[in-house]
């Protein structure tokens, strides 16, 4: 007799798709698979992107993407969940609401990843969404993952080296995160990318790897957050998911590959077993 299949954690990504199949939604499920998680997606936004860049975007009514967080919360139930991509402030505040009544970042660990561009620079988020970001998202966040932009964006320090990285993380949490993950990938010439995290009780950890020189990293604050996001939802403490999270976007950056004539995609295929029919 086979044993019943077990019911792996679920995670929840609520964010934009893109269609070159790179970063957000697409992003996303691969990392949750590859972490051991089922995938489910509350899709913010649609662009119409691809290696090259981002042209046109187009919002999703904010109570259909409220209605996907319920639909799923009530059904299969939630282990953790992450935000990418959410395009406006009505969308965030339909986030915050569905989000409240389901208990994202009260009973559910929740990953805040600020995007508010492609790293084409093109906008993913309207400029005037950045106060309901920080005054009423961040505030909910189990754990915010900014890059060095966003970061400027939200706090307005420059960040340069490690005190102005932890200068940065106390600003986070100060707006009300419960841990900040300030990522170093866009400090060019250093041989080292460090992301340094800072938790509300004010421990910190600095997560380091070798710097790639390659310019096949999309997707990768996407897979990052994903990936830590999973190790939450299978119960990790979230020192050992950042870990996790670190762990899986350095292999998915070594094993980026070329796709199409802009930046090609962070990989998760190192992950897939090599199976045959
Ligand atoms: N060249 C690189 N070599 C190794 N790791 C990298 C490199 N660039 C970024 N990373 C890692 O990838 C993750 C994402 O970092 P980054 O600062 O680039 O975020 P991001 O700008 O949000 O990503 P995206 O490129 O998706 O917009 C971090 O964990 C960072 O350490
Ligand atoms: C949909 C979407 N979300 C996030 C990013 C940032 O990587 C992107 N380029 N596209």
């Amino acid at each position: 007799m086979t044993a019943e299949p077990r019911t792996p954690p679920v995670a929840l990504a609520i964010a934009g798709t893109d269609s070159g199949g790179g970063a957000g939604i697409t992003a996303d499920v691969r990392a949750f698979t590859a972490c051991g998680v089922h995938a489910a997606v509350a899709i913010a936004a649609v662009t119409v992107q691809n290696s090259v860049g981002v042209s046109g975007f187009h919002p999703i009514p904010p109570d259909v993407v409220a209605d996907q967080i319920r639909t799923v919360a009530g059904d299969m139930g939630i282990d953790a969940a992450k935000t990418g991509m959410l395009a406006s402030t009505e969308i965030i505040e339909a986030v915050v609401a569905a989000g409240d009544e389901v208990g994202l970042g009260t009973r559910i660990p929740f990953v805040v990843d600020p995007v508010a561009a492609s790293m084409h620079g093109h906008p993913l988020l309207a400029p005037d969404a950045l106060g309901a970001l920080r005054d009423d998202l961040i505030p909910r966040a189990t754990l915010v993952t900014p890059n060095l932009d966003e970061v400027r964006l939200l706090v307005g320090v420059e960040v340069v080296d490690d005190d102005t990285a932890r200068e940065a993380a106390r600003a986070l949490v100060a707006l009300g995160a419960g841990a900040a993950l300030v990522k170093g990938g866009h400090l060019e010439g250093s041989p080292e990318v460090v992301d340094l995290l800072l938790t509300a009780d004010g421990t910190e950890h600095r997560f380091t790897s070798r710097r790639r020189e390659t310019k096949h990293s999309h997707g990768g604050g996407d897979s990052l957050a994903s990936a830590v996001t999973a190790g939450l939802a299978r119960g990790l403490p979230l020192v050992d998911a950042v870990a996790l999270g670190k762990a899986y976007i350095t292999r998915a950056v070594e094993h980026a590959y070329p796709l199409g004539a802009g930046h090609g995609p962070v990989s998760a295929l190192w992950s897939v077993a090599d199976w045959e029919p």
